[in-house]
């Protein structure tokens, strides 16, 4: 079993560069099955294990699909296969994505249900609504969704009840091959949304007000190979920034692009953490005494439901009572019990956690919940007394590249072990299947 080991109480101090956004690549790398001419490069990719799933999926369907030095290459001129396979949706639900463009290159696609995961129950209904308008019909079965249309998609007005990321990108990716405009209201205003639909324009589509809380699609009937640089991830470029404050420490995190991060720098200034903007990055310096303040999960540009963790370990350590209340998902608090574990003084009320800080973290063995519950603990980690083992590392390697080296090269006592178990092995088989 792989491991993190944490000893507490060093400050961070110098620089560390943030990858291409996974949450960006996901949807860009589906997006290249759209081009049935020439073959698509996608640059600044980072090497998660999400990415190579995505890479799966496109192989399984039929595309070549090439990895190397932080580049994927995507050819899908030949014909499509239409079916994503259970195996590929249970390890990572952004999987799903290949559905859009599936449906509008094919005509058809057969894509294993998700079933719900570890911060919610997460249903696609949104995504499915957009297709049907769009003259898809929808049928649900043996663990599958298959959507299907006669000839062309054609060009709808959709409304979304939420600004679902994932039905955006969806519904953006079946429209530029659909006949006709799709107006998309309601929806996903995030910076992973301007970036698939800056590289779909750049495969020759038309898409506007990416951004904004209304999409024009006007349908293309060919879309063609393109060269994109994938922006930086905002996520990761957050979580160092709380490592920095955490510790009171002064890191440089180098690519973080402002305007993809103002409600964070928002609530880390209220908590008096001094960030700074320089020409390569954003500067962190961490006071000595952090503020408690309330935070609201909302859709971009609100609060990131994927900060609620790794804040939930920064207010943790300030002074006074803080709030935190999740919006986007209804089960994303997985992570409280391991905060607990750490001498987290913390309670769950409804959709908020109330915290009293500072807790005066301990060192514990704690499991990762979810990717960003893992980064969270790590955090916590920094600052506790004595060692924190962090376990179910899976979970991390989906999200973060080299965590724990780039947290060392900034001054972290942390190392990533391999430790023989003392469950036997087919015991420790049953905790992982409970775990998945
Ligand atoms: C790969 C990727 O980009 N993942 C991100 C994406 O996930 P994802 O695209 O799954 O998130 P959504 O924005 O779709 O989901 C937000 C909320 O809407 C609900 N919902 C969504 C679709 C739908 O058809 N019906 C429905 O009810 C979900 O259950 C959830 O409660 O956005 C989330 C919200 O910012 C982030 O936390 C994830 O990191
Ligand atoms: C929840 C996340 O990702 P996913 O939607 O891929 O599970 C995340 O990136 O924090």
């Amino acid at each position: 079993m792989e491991k993190i080991i944490v000893r507490g109480g060093r400050k961070l101090n110098g620089t560390v560069k943030v990858e291409g956004a996974k949450n960006a690549v996901l949807p860009v790398i589906a997006a290249s099955l759209l081009a049935s001419e020439r073959r698509s490069i996608i640059c600044d990719v980072p090497t998660l294990s999400d990415v190579y799933t995505i890479n799966e999926v496109l192989r399984y369907l039929g595309a070549d699909v090439h990895f190397e030095n932080n580049q994927v290459i995507v050819d899908a001129s030949r014909e499509l296969t239409t079916e994503a396979p259970f195996e590929y949706v249970r390890k990572m639900r952004a999987s799903v994505l290949v559905m859009g463009p599936l449906l509008a290159r094919n005509g058809r696609a057969r894509v294993a249900l998700p079933g719900g995961c570890a911060i919610g129950s997460r249903p696609i209904d949104q995504h499915l609504k957009g297709f049907e308008a769009m003259g898809a019909t929808i049928k649900v079965g043996n663990g599958f969704i298959e959507a299907e249309v006669n000839g062309r998609l054609q060009g709808a007005k959709i409304y979304l009840d939420f600004p679902s990321v994932g039905a955006t990108e969806n519904i953006i990716m079946a429209a530029a091959l659909a006949e006709g405009t799709t107006v998309i209201e309601n929806c996903a205003k995030e910076p992973e949304i301007v970036d698939l639909a800056n590289y779909i324009n750049a495969l020759g589509g038309k898409i506007r007000g990416a951004g904004t809380g209304t999409i024009r699609i006007e349908g293309v009937p060919v879309l063609t190979g393109s060269r994109h640089n994938i922006i930086p991830d905002r996520i990761e470029a957050g979580t160092f920034m709380v490592a920095a404050a955490i510790t009171g420490g002064n890191v440089l995190v180098q690519g973080a692009v402002p305007e993809h991060l103002t409600s964070l720098v928002a609530k880390m200034e209220e908590m008096g953490v001094e960030i700074i903007e320089e020409a390569e990055g954003l500067r962190v310096i961490g006071p000595s005494e952090l503020k408690a303040v309330d935070i609201k999960t909302m859709p971009h540009p609100g609060f990131p439901t994927d900060m609620q963790s790794q804040m939930m370990a920064l207010l943790l350590c300030a002074k006074g009572t803080s709030m935190i209340t999740e919006t986007v998902f209804e089960n994303r608090f997985m992570h409280v019990e391991e905060f607990r574990r750490m001498n987290g003084d913390i309670k769950i009320e409804g959709r908020s956690v109330i915290m009293n800080g500072p807790a005066g973290m301990q060192g514990a063995e704690v499991a990762a919940t979810d990717l960003r519950a893992g980064a969270a603990l790590i955090l916590a980690g920094l600052v506790a007394d004595g060692h924190t083992r962090v376990t179910e590392l899976k979970h991390l390697d989906r999200g973060y590249v080299n965590f724990h080296g780039k947290l060392a090269s900034i001054g972290a006592d942390i190392e990533r072990i391999r430790e023989e178990s003392a469950i036997k092995p087919n015991q420790e088989a049953a905790v992982s299947d409970l775990n998945a």
